[in-house]
């Protein structure tokens, strides 16, 4: 396990003969104080810290090595490690500052989101009005487009996923499922010879979510209400698999559900293949065409980001860097 980046402490030492001399020591445990938890994975926790020196705080990420490596998720850790690492620069994604490990547990050092979940307002207005959709719908699309600039698909984008920070602007993270496209031109995960392969990191996956056997055999899914249908299908994520969840999301803010929801998750599934969801009375109509075009079955028809940023529900909208400097609008 290589430590990525490296926050030092600088330790005051006097030696024996009272000589003082300074120490150059990599931050570790001791240099914090942990506070509440803020997540629970199968094999990680995640809690709020704050740095004793330079009292700033953060999220940490402890992973338990033996768990790890007795459930087989070595593979998995690094993906989120190095996925991360790509996505360092975005004010729209959790950020990794740096990583470090004892005898028992690995540690990430990631932004913390004090806002929570944007799940928890949506739920507490019961839906958002056009114009704080329209805001947030756009952070978050801001931030697929770079992670796709970067080769990197998340595979579980859901309102869970979406934090708001003490700005209540957007922070997307879990990247623990993201795939990476490791070749520019490989838009989907599947090997070379064409042939969907599940890679070890998805079949691992597939195994520890209880998808019933007469699909574990192939099916990588994230979580049932935004996943897409060629994930049901043919098993493969794509880019447009992150736009699919994006109009998942869309439809959530405006309706205060999600698009595809059943009594279980293979109900949720078949809703999703056969395409069969309603816009409640009184969706309103701009949001409802830019919806229709990203619920598409086939990945290949649905908007790109480029189409979406341009799309009317988003007139008004000035992309870049000013997105992330206006105020959030109030959420009524
Ligand atoms: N899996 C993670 O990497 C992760 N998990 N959480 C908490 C989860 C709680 C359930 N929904 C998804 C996030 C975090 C992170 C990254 C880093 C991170 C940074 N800030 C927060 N902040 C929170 C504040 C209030 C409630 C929940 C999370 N949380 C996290």
């Amino acid at each position: 396990w290589k430590d990525r980046g490296a926050a030092v402490s600088i330790q005051r030492h006097v030696d024996s003969n009272g000589n003082q001399t300074h120490r150059i020591v990599k931050k570790g445990v001791q240099d914090f104080n942990f506070g509440r938890t803020l997540g629970e994975g199968s094999y990680s926790t995640v809690l709020a810290a704050t740095d004793r020196q330079t009292l700033t705080e953060y999220a940490i990420k402890v992973l338990d090595k033996r768990h790890i490596i007795k459930e087989k998720k070595v593979k998995y850790v690094n993906i989120e490690k190095n996925t991360l690492n790509r996505l360092g620069d975005h004010p729209g994604i959790v950020r990794l500052y740096y990583t470090f490990q004892d005898e028992r547990s690995l540690y990430f050092v990631l932004d913390l989101a004090t806002g929570g979940e944007l799940l928890g307002f949506v739920k507490k207005l019961g839906s958002f009005d056009e114009e704080c959709t329209r805001f947030y719908g756009a952070q978050i699309l801001d931030a697929i487009e770079y992670m796709h600039s970067k080769g990197v698909i998340h595979r579980d984008l859901k309102p869970e996923n979406v934090l708001l920070d003490d700005k209540m602007h957007v922070k997307i993270t879990d990247f623990g499922t993201a795939k990476i496209l490791d070749l520019p031109s490989q838009n989907r995960t599947s090997n070379t010879d064409g042939k969907t392969q599940l890679d070890r990191q998805e079949q691992d996956f597939a195994n520890n979510i209880g998808i019933p056997d007469h699909e574990r055999a192939n099916s990588f899914v994230g979580t049932a209400e935004y996943v897409s249908p060629e994930l049901l299908t043919d098993k493969s994520a794509c880019k447009g698999s992150d736009l699919w969840a994006f109009g998942c999301i869309v439809f959530q803010l405006l309706a205060g559900r999600p698009p595809f929801k059943a009594g279980n998750e293979y109900q949720t599934f078949q809703k999703i293949v056969n395409l069969e969801y309603q816009f409640p009375p009184g969706f309103p109509g701009v949001a409802r065409d830019l919806v229709e075009r990203l619920l598409v079955l086939d990945p290949t028809k649905r908007l790109t980001i480029e189409n979406i940023k341009s799309h009317p529900f988003f007139e008004g909208i000035v992309w870049g860097k000013q997105l992330w400097k206006q105020k959030a609008p109030r959420l009524k």
